[in-house]
């Protein structure tokens, strides 16, 4: 199995359980690993044979801008369901980061995998 991944795919949004969080956009920051076969692609060279990085990163700075859920599990729930029901993905890791969020760390999220790897 190959992985294709994202990695700190950056976004603001409107994310928080508190009344302060409901007013402001915070930065998210997403980590994707996504199951795939990087040989079909490999050995046509054709972007077509492959789920595109790129197209995915750009529906999701869409979804993640427009929404205003307030758990950071809601948000990755819904990136795994993107991925996988528009963009065919058997398997997939999603990380949503909300650094900066908590007094005293880094960094705080939810990690989450959904599917199977098998193909
Ligand atoms: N399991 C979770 N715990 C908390 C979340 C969350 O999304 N999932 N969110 C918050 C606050 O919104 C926090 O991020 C900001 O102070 C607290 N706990």
């Amino acid at each position: 199995m190959d992985i294709l991944f994202v990695r700190e795919l950056k976004v603001d949004t409107r994310i928080g359980i508190y009344d302060w969080e409901r007013q402001v956009k915070q930065t998210v920051l997403i980590d994707l690993d996504i199951a795939g076969d990087a040989g079909a692609a490999a050995r046509t060279d054709k972007v077509e044979n492959t789920i595109n990085y790129q197209t995915i990163c750009q529906r999701l700075v869409a979804h993640i801008a427009a929404s205003e859920v307030e758990l950071v599990e809601t948000l990755a729930e819904q990136i795994a369901d993107i991925v996988r029901g528009e963009f065919g993905a058997t398997w997939v890791q999603v990380t949503v980061h909300k650094p900066a969020a908590v007094r005293g760390t880094r960094d705080v999220g939810v990690r989450i995998e959904r599917g199977s790897r098998l193909p």
